[in-house]
């Protein structure tokens, strides 16, 4: 039975961050991005959001660049080709290079639509055991040691399980030891966003003293062999973040060994089916894996929280809370965290339903596409 599409529909968003963002690469406080919403003959509707950012800076997509491959190539792929189930999505749309945000922003929709249609969840469409996910949280560069200190105490006595530190270089291995010093048992680890070369090798393996659960994407952006050569010489387990865009490459780094660890973020990699393989691969091999975050807004938050709840999630993510980002978020009810844990909704589809009044509210530009 096919999925029966009726229309697609684009909605724009502007939101506003509670909290400047600053990474080795930039700071972000204004969200721009588009939520996807499927729509079939009988009225069901499923919801995506693209993760992309206004400027290429984490990868080459943009909120501009996803509109255009949405509208001019993957709507049509979709119109032309009917499908009935969302796995067959990915297959259909990777005969174009890239855009891996674009697609899962679609893929995402087609997703939550399907288990609407079928009256479940979508954590249980994908194979999703647990019925609770242990949440971390990423904290971006502080002005000072001090107000990083704050907030630090701040996000412990909300709970969260676990202390992601954004680093760069002049902003790395002096300040993580004096996070240590205060908090020396507290889960922490680094994020580098790819701010080093192995030149800096001797910094790097000055971390090994500071008892962290690991060192994210600490080299180049697009890179497995250095990263190779680096978890050589270092005993602090490698994530990577950027560096993986799909199963393919998740193989060869874990071949390699580039990693320990990789962190699945669903638009990175092209959507839900593909983190479900890789998810499958990596606990096949003993890689754990954690779910990141691209500071999204309910729609992307709900579908990390449903991917999150399958069993080789062992490591707590960056899925915070809606209040950690927003006055108000576009879902009902919020993602709340208590204890460092989130609930996983049981309801159909993603579990949470959108807030009309937030959606008009925050919308900039609405653009429907008939099927
Ligand atoms: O809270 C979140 O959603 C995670 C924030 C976070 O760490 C990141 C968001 C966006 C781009 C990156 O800097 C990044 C990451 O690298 O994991
Ligand atoms: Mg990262």
């Amino acid at each position: 039975m096919t999925m029966n599409f009726k229309k697609i529909i684009l909605h724009r968003l502007q939101m506003r961050m509670i909290f400047p963002f600053t990474t080795s690469f930039g700071t972000m406080q204004d969200k721009e991005f588009f939520i996807v919403e499927a729509v079939d003959t009988n009225g069901n509707r499923g919801f995506g959001e693209s993760v992309s950012f206004p400027i290429p800076w984490y990868t080459e997509e943009t909120v501009k660049s996803n509109k255009d491959i949405i509208e001019d190539f993957l709507i049509p792929m979709l119109r032309e080709h009917p499908i009935s189930h969302p796995d067959e999505v990915f297959p259909l749309f990777s005969r174009l290079r890239g855009n891996n945000m674009a697609k899962s922003a679609i893929e995402g929709a087609v997703w939550d639509l399907y288990a609407k249609q079928q009256g479940i969840s979508l954590a249980k469409a994908l194979g999703g055991e647990k019925q609770q996910i242990d949440v971390g949280i990423s904290i971006g560069i502080q002005p000072t040691t001090k107000d990083l200190l704050h907030e630090i105490e701040g996000f412990l006595e909300q709970g969260y399980k676990r202390i992601k530190l954004k680093i760069k270089p002049g902003h790395d291995v002096e300040m993580l030891r004096e996070v240590r010093k205060v908090f020396p048992d507290t889960p922490i680890m680094a994020d580098a966003n790819s701010a080093y070369t192995l030149a800096d090798i001797e910094m790097l393996k000055q971390m090994d003293d500071l008892n962290l659960l690991m060192i994210e994407q600490p080299l180049q952006h697009n890179d497995i062999i250095d990263h190779a050569k680096l978890q050589k010489e270092i005993q602090t387990p490698i994530c990577l973040d950027e560096s993986i865009h799909s199963l393919y490459d998740a193989q060869k780094a874990i071949e390699l060994g580039s990693c320990k660890i990789i962190n699945i973020k669903v638009g990175r990699v092209g959507g839900l089916s593909e983190s479900v393989r890789i998810h499958d691969y990596c606990k096949e091999h003993n890689i754990p894996v954690w779910c990141g975050g691209m500071l999204e807004a309910g729609v992307g938050r709900a579908h990390n929280v449903a991917i999150t709840s399958l069993s080789n999630f062992t490591l707590p993510g960056d899925t915070a809370g809606s209040n950690r980002y927003w006055e108000k978020d576009i879902i009902k009810p919020e993602v709340i965290v208590e204890d460092g844990i989130i609930h996983v909704p049981a309801g159909p589809g993603i579990g949470y339903e959108v807030d009309e009044d937030a959606l008009e509210e925050f919308r900039i530009e609405k653009l429907e596409y008939e099927m």
